[in-house]
Order: C-alpha cells, then structure tokens, then sequence
C-alpha cells in the first residue's frame, strides 16, 4: 500500500489538518494518511505544547470515522526532538510491505532545506505538498524544492487556519466551534486545555 505520512505537533489537529488528508487520501494514489504525532518538533518551543498523549488522543477521536485516515504513536518512544528522516527510516523497517511519502504544508517547505538529511527525504520518499498562505509576512524561498521531481504539489484550497489561532482563540474566550471536530472541542473545553 502506497501510505501519505503527515508529520505534526498537532497541537490541537484541526479542520486544515482533516481537509489536507482527506484531500490527499482520495485524489492521489496515497491509499492511506497516517497522522504522525510528533512529542517536539526541532524548530518549535514547547511552552504552549500539551502532552503527547493528549494530542494523539485528540487526533485519534477527529478521525476515528475515517478508515482512510489512521494515527501512530511511533515518535513517542524515540529520542526528542523528532527528526523526520529517522522516523521515515523506523517505519520503513517496521512495515516493508508499504511504500511511505510525507505529506507537508507548503509553510514547512520553505525551511525543508534546514531538516535533518532533507535530499534523502526526497530522493528515497518524495513529498506531497499542500498549499498554505505564509504567515507572519514570510516570503516563499524554496522555489528549488518546487520544480523537484519528487515533489508534488497538490492542489487544494487555501485554508488560512492554524492550531494557534485556536489556542489563541481559547485563551480569550472566542468560539472555536467549526475549526475543530466537535469531539475534539468537547474535550478541549473538559481538559480545560490552553487556558
Ligand atoms: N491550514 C493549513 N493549510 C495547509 N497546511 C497546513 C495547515 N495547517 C497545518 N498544516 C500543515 O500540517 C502539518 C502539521 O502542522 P501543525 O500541527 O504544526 O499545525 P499548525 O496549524 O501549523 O500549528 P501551529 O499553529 O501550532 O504552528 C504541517 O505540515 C503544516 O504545514
Ligand atoms: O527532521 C527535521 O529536521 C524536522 C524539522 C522541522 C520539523 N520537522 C517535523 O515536521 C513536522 C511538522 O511540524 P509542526 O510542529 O509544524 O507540526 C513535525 O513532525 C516535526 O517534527 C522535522
């Protein structure tokens, strides 16, 4: 099975993250999408990121419906921060039979070229890209990785949605009603999380 790989914090999964994998999971040959969670990223800070656990479980109530889209805990027991190119190796030995590409927002390809051994990520893998809107004022730069073979942009529509506008959104009092499956705003709000 040819599998879509979407690496994130997660930090809380939204109606972007849904579209993108659902989008990427019935209009390209990626049969599946597994849902990373990453317990760090390398480039973020932690100070606002719920514990691991709470974030996979999250992720797995927006999907459980879904038997295209599934979540992996793999990250959890490897050593922090989460380097993509080593947990793309782990999976590839774990599950031989399958074949694995990453799925990214267009937002990341832009810094792909400061990942841990990106030209192996595209040589042995290739990239699936969703379009996103930069935020913060930052210009595009990796027009390189766009014209890579192994990259493909899919098409899509913009979503100008992000986990911390939620978590801002949460933090004053606004409703995130709509932005995230109501499951996961259920026990957002009984967890009490980013207050
Ligand atoms: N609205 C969106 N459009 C396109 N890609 C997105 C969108 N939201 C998230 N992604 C992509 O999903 C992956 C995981 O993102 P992540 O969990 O960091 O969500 P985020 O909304 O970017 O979070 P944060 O606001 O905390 O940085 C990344 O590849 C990111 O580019
Ligand atoms: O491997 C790397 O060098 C690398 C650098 C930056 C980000 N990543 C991964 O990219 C994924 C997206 O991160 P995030 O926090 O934007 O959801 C997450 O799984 C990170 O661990 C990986």
């Amino acid at each position: 099975m040819t599998i879509g790989l979407f690496f994130g914090s997660f930090n809380p999964i939204h109606v972007g993250h849904l579209i993108i994998a659902n989008t990427m999971a019935h209009t390209t040959d990626l049969e599946q999408v597994w849902f990373v969670v990453s317990p760090q990223n390398p480039f973020k800070k932690t100070k606002s990121l719920l514990h691991e656990f709470d974030r996979l479980d999250m992720v797995e109530r927006a999907i459980a419906d879904n038997s295209r889209l599934k979540a992996t805990d793999i990250e959890f027991s490897m050593p922090k921060p989460s380097y993509t190119i080593d947990t793309l190796d782990r999976l590839r030995e774990k599950f031989p039979q399958h074949t694995f590409r990453l799925i990214m927002g267009e937002d990341n390809l832009d810094q792909f070229a400061n990942w841990k051994a990106y030209e192996r990520i595209l040589d042995e893998f290739g990239l699936y890209v969703y379009p996103r809107p930069l935020r913060n004022g930052i210009v595009a730069t990796a027009s390189l990785f766009r014209e890579h073979p192994n990259v493909r942009l899919v098409s899509a529509p913009l979503l100008d949605i992000s986990a911390t506008f939620i978590r801002d959104a949460v933090r004053a009092n606004r409703p995130i009603r709509y932005m995230v499956p109501d499951v996961v705003e259920e026990m957002i709000s009984r967890k009490k999380f980013y207050l």
